[in-house]
């Protein structure tokens, strides 16, 4: 079995290509980083290290690389013969590489138009369908009808951490031992692909919500808070108590949108936050805040793991989502050279004020209730640094 997988990164090597290859996949990863390429040429191997005390390990075999700047034609190629396309490239890099997609399913389509899938693995909901609509912006309108009764995008979820690597192997990665990946069974072509540790669900939209409702927005939470206190390190930060009275909140607020949306069982998805609480504490993994507080103004859209549960949050129940506020006051106030949608949002906030710096990113209403809860926070978190 083939797979290809654009992004030789953080999850796509931790997790995706891990799965794979103990699903008996060859994995060809396609990036733009030719170090990485070149190492997975000549090793055609890695190692994950679990992040746990044992440090359990697992060789990934059956890899090898493929430069899309480079060889555009072996991607294509790849993609013609393929048994599953897989991504973790990120949100913003969808679009780039819609066009090298399409141009693979568009070859396949011509010399061996037999089923395929492909699963966009991001932190977004709707990743695979977003990725769809870029790839037929690549496609003549007479071929898209084909293309979508034999080309699946089903949607899905992944969750595990994986923070930036630090070790002295390129391609070495440690992973924390817990991973779930969720796909849309609904939006699947041809045979559901048997890979061991994908749960197949027929409507994905409650499972995506919960995770980045609460995995990702309470992830935001040390990152951006923990970043405003001076804390370099989510481990540093969930050591503060009150960071972890903001992490709390804002999951109580964020659970309550899921609940009162979903239906969710409370005393169940009570036990779901302390096990993500716990996650985040884990001593054996050092994750940098500023990788989880990555690009602040994709984590401040309308639809990401902050606005959403706090609009969804004042919907439902009329309240002030006064933790949730916070975080975004914090995210709103993220400074970092390094990272250009911070410096984007620096300046935006310098120009207009933070006030219309959120509304502009968040795409909220002047005036409207949740603008005016940040307003308030952004006051009240300054004595967080006292
Ligand atoms: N790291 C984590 O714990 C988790 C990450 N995710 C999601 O997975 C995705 C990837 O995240 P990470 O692996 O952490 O990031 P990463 O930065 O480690 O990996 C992204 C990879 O994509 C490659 N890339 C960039 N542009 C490309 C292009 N045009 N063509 C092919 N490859 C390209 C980069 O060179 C890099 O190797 C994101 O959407 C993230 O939200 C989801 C769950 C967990
Ligand atoms: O990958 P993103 O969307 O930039 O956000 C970082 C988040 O994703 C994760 O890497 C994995 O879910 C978390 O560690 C963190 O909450």
């Amino acid at each position: 079995m083939q797979a290809v997988h654009f992004g030789a990164g953080n999850i796509g090597r931790g997790f995706i290509g891990a799965l794979l290859y103990q699903a008996d996949y060859h994995t060809k990863f396609v990036d733009v980083n030719d170090r990485v390429i070149e190492e997975l040429n000549n090793k055609q191997q890695y190692n994950v290290i679990l992040a746990a005390e044992n440090k359990e390990q697992l060789t990934v075999k059956n890899v090898s690389g493929l430069n899309s700047m480079q060889n555009p034609e072996a991607v294509v190629s790849a993609i013609e013969k393929a048994d599953i396309v897989t991504t973790a490239v990120g949100p913003n890099v969808l679009p780039i590489i819609a066009e090298l997609i399409a141009k693979g399913l568009r070859a396949r389509l011509a010399s061996n138009p037999t089923a395929l899938n492909v699963i966009a693995c991001e932190n977004m909901v709707g990743g695979s369908t977003l990725l769809k609509e870029k790839v037929m912006d690549h496609v003549p309108a007479d071929e898209q009808e084909k293309m979508a009764a034999l080309f699946g995008f089903p949607d899905a979820a992944v969750d595990r951490i994986v923070p930036n690597q630090v070790n002295e192997d390129l391609l070495e990665v440690s992973v924390e031992p817990y991973y779930e990946w969720v796909v849309d069974r609904s939006m699947i072509r041809g045979e559901v692909p048997e890979i061991d540790g994908i749960t197949f669900v027929e409507d994905l939209t409650p499972y995506i919500e919960r995770k980045l409702f609460t995995v990702n927005t309470g992830h935001a939470v040390p990152a951006y808070i923990g970043h405003y206190m001076g804390y370099n390190t989510i481990n540093e930060a969930m050591h503060d108590e009150k960071v972890l009275e903001i992490l709390r909140g804002t999951l109580n607020e964020s659970g309550e949108a899921l609940i009162q949306t979903y239906g969710f069982d409370r005393g169940e998805h009570q036990t779901y936050i302390n096990k993500i609480i716990g996650r985040f504490q884990n001593p054996y993994i050092s994750d940098e805040v500023t990788r989880v507080g990555r690009g602040p103004i994709r984590k401040l859209g309308a639809k990401d793991r902050l606005i959403r549960p706090a609009s969804v949050y004042l919907e439902t129940t009329g309240k002030e989502p006064v933790f949730l506020a916070k975080t975004i006051a914090a995210a709103l106030s993220y400074k970092n050279e390094e990272d250009a949608e911070a410096v984007e949002l620096q300046e935006k906030v310098a120009q207009f004020g933070y006030e219309k710096a959120l509304q502009d990113v968040s795409e909220l209403e002047t005036g409207s209730a949740l603008v005016e809860s940040v307003g308030k926070q952004l006051k009240e978190i300054e004595q967080l640094k006292g």
